[in-house]
């Protein structure tokens, strides 16, 4: 097998300078199990996309993998889509949505050789307004969290609670139109995979090859009910409540009162129209786990 390995210095904690010995250590591991490998460093936001592509067009590489988080995930993936080419996940990122709905493991050693012992399975991938996601897109709290983190010099989990529970007191519900009707979210996510990474599991139900997307609906709801919430999150116990509602669909129009911030695998994203479309692409990108 030849293998691309596309690493982003600056997913999780603690890539960052030791993102050179990685790609030395990969480059050797590959080897010595017996493939090709290539290992590249991204430049920039939305180099890995462009890689990616041209990994494509050279029909070189039977596996692109993403080395990084779900942010890395989804510019490798973005160029996958459609294409022959599978994508492969070491999960060095803070969050790994993608990887651990998988079951991919997050020990570096782990998931390297679960990588080239694992089997290419397609799976759904999905755009909001046209930007393609493989985890969770969504609008309201989670995407005001996501764009709040995307602010901070650190990142991890302990930074994510940090921002998410200063974010908790000034956060104020949005109002929504869906087939007509109006309605108060606290949030609305649009889960392919289960979970939003760090084992936060907003759609346990979700499945990824099933052509559907799990719309999680959470209404504006008591100060207290949060606690419960964040159990039920992270004991993947989420379910129909008063304050929550599932319905798995293929897509969905969404209009808001203003342009809405969004995030799509935890990436956030001003919109510039009150519109927020998202559609399901059934069975449209490999996936090696
Ligand atoms: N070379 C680079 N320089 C700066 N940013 C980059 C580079 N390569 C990718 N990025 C961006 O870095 C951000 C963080 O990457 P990623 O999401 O993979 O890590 P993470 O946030 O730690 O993990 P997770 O999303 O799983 O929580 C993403 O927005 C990604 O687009």
């Amino acid at each position: 097998m030849s293998y691309l390995f596309l690493i982003n210095p600056r997913a999780g904690t603690r890539l960052g300078q030791e993102a050179q010995q990685l790609a030395a250590t990969l480059q050797t591991k590959t080897v010595e199990a017996g493939h090709l490998a290539e290992c590249i460093l991204t430049q920039a936001k939305g180099h890995a996309t462009e890689l990616a592509a041209a990994a494509v067009d050279s029909r070189k590489w039977d596996c692109v993998v993403a080395v990084g988080g779900d942010g890395t995930v989804n510019e490798v993936a973005s160029a996958l889509v459609h294409s022959q080419v599978p994508l492969g996940i070491l999960p060095l990122g803070s969050g790994n949505g993608l990887a651990r709905h998988l079951g991919i493991p997050l020990g570096f050693t782990d998931a390297l050789t679960h990588l080239f012992s694992g089997q290419p399975h397609l799976i759904d991938s999905a755009t909001l307004n046209q930007q393609p996601f493989f985890c969770v897109a969504g609008l309201g709290f989670d995407a005001y969290v996501g764009h709040l983190f995307g602010q901070q010099l650190h990142r991890g989990i302990q930074t994510y609670v940090k921002v998410a529970m200063q974010a908790y007191w000034d956060y104020a519900p949005k109002r929504v139109r869906i087939n007509e009707q109006t309605l108060e979210i606290f949030s609305l996510s649009f889960a392919n995979a289960g979970q939003f990474g760090n084992n936060a599991w907003v759609a346990p139900q979700a499945d990824l090859s099933d052509g559907k997307l799990e719309i999680c609906t959470v209404r504006p709801f008591p100060k207290w009910y949060g606690t419960a919430l964040t159990y039920w999150l992270f004991t993947k116990q989420m379910k129909p409540s008063t304050y929550i509602s599932y319905e798995a669909l293929p897509g969905l129009t969404v209009q808001t009162e203003q342009p809405a911030l969004v995030h799509f695998d935890g990436e956030p994203w001003q919109l510039d129209t009150t519109t927020v479309e998202v559609c399901v692409i059934p069975k449209s990108l490999w996936v090696i786990h």
